[in-house]
């Protein structure tokens, strides 16, 4: 089991201290993370990249606390979420977490600005009218809150996503392939995004992703392989292009 220790424990907003999860029971258990410890510091983008079923959902599910490990401990915004009942862990998680997914998940008879207010409403918080305006104009869409889903580009539309996670402000934003389900043009402009509310706002963002240009974007790519992690490479942000071609060279010697 590796134990390589990545933390950095005076500015990680998530901490995973020596995480394993295992699924299943008796003989049909699968081991999805042996061992993981690893820090994401506050204000920076970090991609989670590796083969197929090497463990980067569960990761991802477990730092958000959507899934509890075997074993390990996970501090997020400095507490311990093993420590803390089911209504807790979801109260943890309204304040302080966004998601986006690889479905856009808007509700389709709604506007932009009602799809950004109403995961808020449903949680018993409300949002005010400048909270959701700031979020739309945060991700370029001010112009568009009045508009539906299907009067959107595909990349508009998870752009409306993205400002639905981020309109109370979550200390991390986590997004599991969140550039999926769009074309090459429209993804860069969903990465662009992102990127610039890490670089502008200080927005810790934590992405699983296949793709080497959509992690070329992040500040560090952690690489996972058979639940453990294999690699964690920092990127020099002035090697633009040259840093997808990293990944995707440093990838194809993980899945060889
Ligand atoms: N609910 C579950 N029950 C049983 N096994 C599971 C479950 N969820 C995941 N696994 C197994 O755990 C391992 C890690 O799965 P995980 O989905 O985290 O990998 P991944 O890297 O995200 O894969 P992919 O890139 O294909 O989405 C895989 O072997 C998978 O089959």
């Amino acid at each position: 089991m590796t134990m390589t220790s990545h933390l950095t424990p005076t500015q990680d907003a998530v901490e995973l201290h020596g995480l394993r999860k295992v699924h299943g029971t008796g003989g049909r258990q699968v081991t999805a993370l042996d061992g993981v410890s690893l820090g994401f510091p506050r204000g920076t983008f970090t991609a989670i990249m590796g083969p197929s079923g090497s463990g980067k959902s569960t990761l991802l599910q477990c730092a958000a606390g959507l899934e509890q490990p075997s074993e390990g401990k996970i501090i997020l915004a400095g507490v311990d979420i093993g420590r803390q009942n089911e209504k807790q862990r979801t109260e943890l998680r309204r304040k302080h977490i966004g998601f986006v997914f690889q479905a856009f998940n808007l509700v389709e008879s709604l506007t932009a600005a009602q799809n950004v207010e109403l995961p808020s409403r449903f949680a018993g918080r409300k949002v005010s009218r400048e909270q959701v305006e700031q979020a739309l104009a945060s991700v370029g869409l001010a112009e568009r809150a009045g508009h539906r889903p299907s009067e959107l580009s595909g990349g508009q539309q998870q752009r409306v996503a993205l400002a639905r996670a981020l309109v109370t402000r979550p200390d991390v934003l986590f997004a599991d392939e969140p550039t999926g389900a769009l074309d090459t043009v429209t993804s860069r402009e969903v990465l662009r995004m992102m990127r610039m509310l890490v670089d502008q706002e200080g927005q810790t963002t934590l992405m699983v992703t296949h793709d080497p240009v959509a992690a070329a974007h992040a500040d560090v790519v952690v690489f996972l392989k058979d639940g453990q992690i294999a690699d964690r490479i920092p990127l020099d942000r002035r090697a633009g292009v040259n840093n997808a071609a990293a990944v995707a060279t440093h990838m194809a010697g993980l899945e060889a």
